[in-house]
């Protein structure tokens, strides 16, 4: 029988080979045996501590990659209050992107109506952030509570459907404009591939699963030049890497419903438009430009031929969200596992009358009372496409979905709320 020495220590050749018939040599092996295994203890607790600090570490610094100041009892109560549903057959929606401009819209309207509304959004700088922190205020004021973070933290994401079950998820959070994507690609894969595949893999473990209606975009129909645009045309030329990563969306999405049965509804949102909007939009940027006395630059297609825009209300597209919402139908799964087939269904949401963007501009000065300052330029490459027209007879059909607002009616709503909010007083900023 071998000893425990000869276990811990074999008889091998070379310097620890144990003599046994000296007494001397044996104590001094005893003591240097338990010597060796109290120091390889030690070794082995030091690795451990080693990689358990280094884990931590790393989990550390992916919290604060996604700037998350999340967590406590106080946060929790707020998220469960947000969520209380005040009208029978209410919802409980998790709205990402709620400090967005669809997102805000959408996330008042749920609210007044008497669903529970969470809100969860990066406040990222992609435009002026103090609009998104006021359009959060807003939301305060009417109850609506707003997680500070990222659809790609997994981990908040998980723990916000632990304290919820929310019976639906409006995915609004996204990369959003046409041309920035050839400044910034990266963006879009990060929030429109990497973050829908983070929140749509914690919709699928969720018990229950809940159904989803999220953005997608007009600008899927890419090159397509067959009028108007309908939900079976092709959409496989994608003009500008928002408009791939959008078209890359259906097709994840569409995924999600095959394997785990998430009931999934694509909104194609034709430019939307309104109070409260995206500075980075040519009525937003024009109207601040115009008020300002500087120029505008108007692009032109080929042959100078005029750009146009299904140009949408805002009010038209919370009614197709929230009619979506309502039509949805279930998600059949269950503990990741698909039960049954879920729907799936993709809708234009536009105004479905086009408007040139001179048009546009003259619209703006009417309501503005100033002239603007015209550049005229050949429509550069970078992703435009020359017009959009929606077909809107499915979402007419299954949603209900009714446009009502034309441009002109839109836009001096607009140009009042822009106004108003930056303190402009006949035609000057007073703040
Ligand atoms: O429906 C969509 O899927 C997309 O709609 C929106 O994209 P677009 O339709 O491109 O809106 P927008 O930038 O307002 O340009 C409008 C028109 O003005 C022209 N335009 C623009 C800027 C400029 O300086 N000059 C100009 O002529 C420009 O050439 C264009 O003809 C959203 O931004 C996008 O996130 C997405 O949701």
């Amino acid at each position: 029988m071998p000893s425990l020495e000869d276990e811990l220590f074999p008889s091998t050749p070379g310097k620890f080979k144990i003599d046994r018939n000296h007494t001397m040599n044996r104590q001094f092996h005893r003591c240097f045996a338990s010597t060796s295994t109290m120091f390889l203890w030690a070794l082995f607790l030091v690795a451990l501590t080693a990689s358990y600090l280094s884990f931590q570490s790393f989990v550390d610094s992916g919290s604060r990659y996604f700037t998350a100041s999340w967590g406590g009892i106080q946060w929790e109560k707020q998220i469960r209050n947000s969520a209380q549903i005040r009208r029978s057959n209410g919802k409980s929606v998790l709205v990402t992107g709620a400090a967005g401009f669809v997102g805000t819209h959408v996330s008042l309207a749920l609210k007044k109506r008497g669903d529970g509304v969470v809100g969860i959004d990066n406040f990222n700088n992609y435009y002026d952030p103090s609009l998104k922190k006021a359009r959060k205020s807003l939301l305060n004021n009417h109850g609506i509570f707003i997680v500070e973070g990222d659809i790609n933290d997994a981990r908040l994401i998980a723990r916000l459907f632990d304290i919820v079950a929310f019976t639906h998820v409006m995915h609004l959070a996204a990369q959003a404009g046409v041309r920035y994507a050839m400044e910034n690609p990266h963006s879009y894969v990060h929030s429109n591939i990497a973050g829908l595949v983070t929140l749509l893999e914690a919709c699928k473990s969720a018990n229950p699963q809940p159904s989803v209606v999220w953005a997608s975009s007009s600008s899927v129909y890419g090159l397509n030049e067959k009028v108007p645009f309908s939900e079976s045309d092709r959409t496989d030329q994608p003009a500008s890497l928002y408009a791939a990563t959008k078209k890359a969306g259906e097709e994840i999405t569409h995924t999600y419903n095959h394997i785990y049965g998430l009931s999934i509804t694509g909104l194609r949102f034709f430019t939307v438009y309104g109070p409260w909007g995206r500075p980075d939009m040519a009525y937003f940027s024009f109207t601040r430009n115009i008020l300002q006395g500087k120029p505008i630059t108007v692009y032109r297609g080929k042959n100078r031929v005029d750009l146009a825009r299904d140009f949408t209300y805002i009010d038209d597209i919370v009614k197709g969200c929230v009619g979506s919402l309502d039509t949805s139908g279930k998600s059949t799964g269950s503990g990741g596992k698909k039960r049954g087939p879920a729907p799936y269904r993709i809708f234009n949401l536009g105004n479905t009358s086009p408007v040139t963007v001179p048009t546009l501009v003259s619209i703006l000065e009417r309501h503005l009372k100033v002239k603007a300052k015209r550049n005229f330029v050949d429509m550069p490459g970078n992703g435009d496409v020359p017009f959009t027209h929606a077909n809107i007879s499915l979402a007419q059909r299954e949603l209900g979905y009714k446009p009502t607002t034309d441009l002109a009616t839109g836009l001096k709503k607009f140009v009042k709320w822009y106004l108003s909010y930056y303190g402009y007083n006949h035609g000057k900023a007073v703040n």
